[in-house]
């Protein structure tokens, strides 16, 4: 960790999403920007339309001058700015306000928006990696298999909120077939059906699943964490494992550590990819690269 004097950062960018997490942000605006100006920053705002945010946020960047970029949305606009903001000077902020919040639960920011606004002037900087995933960023949890099969759902339905997807879930389950997997990494190769396999730079998903506990965002490290088809009965056991930072302690649970990774779906063509909350069909091979110390994110000051 390194600290930063707070008392650069005046120009703040809130990148807000008015979708995300099914809340209402009717207000927020002039909430941050109360806040700001009562602490002598300037707030301004790029409104995400869901259609070409990555390169429109690129253009604003380019066309103004911020000293911290927020993210004010769910994992999903965590993970646009956060690709934005990589491997530039400038910070990455994080306001909670989605159906998960995934990367600030694991960075220890506040849930509640408004306390979690009190990193515009109170805060250290973390430098994370970063991953590609197929060529696509990642700064918090990739998968392929079940979770990536609910998220592409979800995706695709009306409902948002974390009951639409235990809901969906829940009819998905009995019907699905597990795949088979080859990934070679630089230490080893593995064969074998999964369930489903997440590629994890980060620990714990938005559900509070932690998938990948005791792991650093920082160690140059990612991994993939195998959970293997399991019986009907094996699921509570499993699941309060994952619950409870337990994931290597089930007999249907691997991980393997590395710094890169190919991963393939033998007789596969195309495979469905989670990324950060939203789903890709991506070409097999998938290739797992990583971006060491290539994100700046601003965290709580003591953590
Ligand atoms: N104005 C908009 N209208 C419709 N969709 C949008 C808009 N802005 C962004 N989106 C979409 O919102 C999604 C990202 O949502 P985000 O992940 O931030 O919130 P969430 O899904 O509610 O929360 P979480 O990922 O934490 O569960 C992306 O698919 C993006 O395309």
């Amino acid at each position: 960790m390194l600290p930063t004097s707070p008392a650069q950062l005046r120009r703040l960018l809130f990148v807000l999403n008015p979708v995300s997490g099914d809340i209402d942000k009717s207000e927020l605006e002039g909430s941050i920007t109360a806040y700001c100006t009562e602490r002598g920053r300037t707030a301004a705002f790029f409104h995400t339309d869901g259609e070409d945010d990555l390169a429109q946020l690129r253009m604003h960047l380019h066309e103004h001058t911020y000293d911290a970029v927020f993210a004010a949305g769910g994992d999903g606009t965590v993970s646009l700015v956060a690709e934005v903001v990589s491997n530039t000077h400038l910070p990455l902020g994080i306001l909670p306000l989605g159906s998960g919040n995934g990367l600030s639960k694991d960075l220890g920011i506040p849930q509640d928006p408004a306390e979690a606004l009190r990193l515009t002037w109170d805060y250290q900087v973390r430098t994370l990696d970063t991953l590609r995933v197929g060529g696509r960023f990642s700064a918090h949890l990739a998968d392929m298999g079940f979770n990536a099969l609910i998220v592409e759902r979800f995706d695709a339905g009306d409902v948002r909120g974390p009951g639409a997807y235990v809901r969906i879930a829940t009819q998905e389950y009995a019907a699905y077939q597990p795949a088979t997997y080859r990934i070679e990494t630089e230490q080893e190769t593995w064969e074998g059906v999964a369930f489903m396999l997440t590629i994890a730079n980060a620990n714990t998903f938005g559900s509070n699943v932690i998938i990948n506990p005791d792991s650093q965002l920082d160690d140059g490290k990612f991994e993939i964490c195998l959970i293997a088809p399991f019986p009907n009965t094996a699921a509570p056991g499993l699941l309060y494992r994952l619950y409870t930072s337990d994931f290597d302690a089930s007999d249907y649970t691997r991980r393997l550590c590395c710094s890169q990774a190919r991963i393939s779906v033998p007789g596969a063509t195309q495979v469905l990819v989670q990324i950060d909350g939203e789903p890709y069909q991506l070409p097999t091979p998938v290739e797992v690269e990583m971006y060491p110390a290539s994100l700046r994110v601003l965290v709580p000051a003591t953590v």
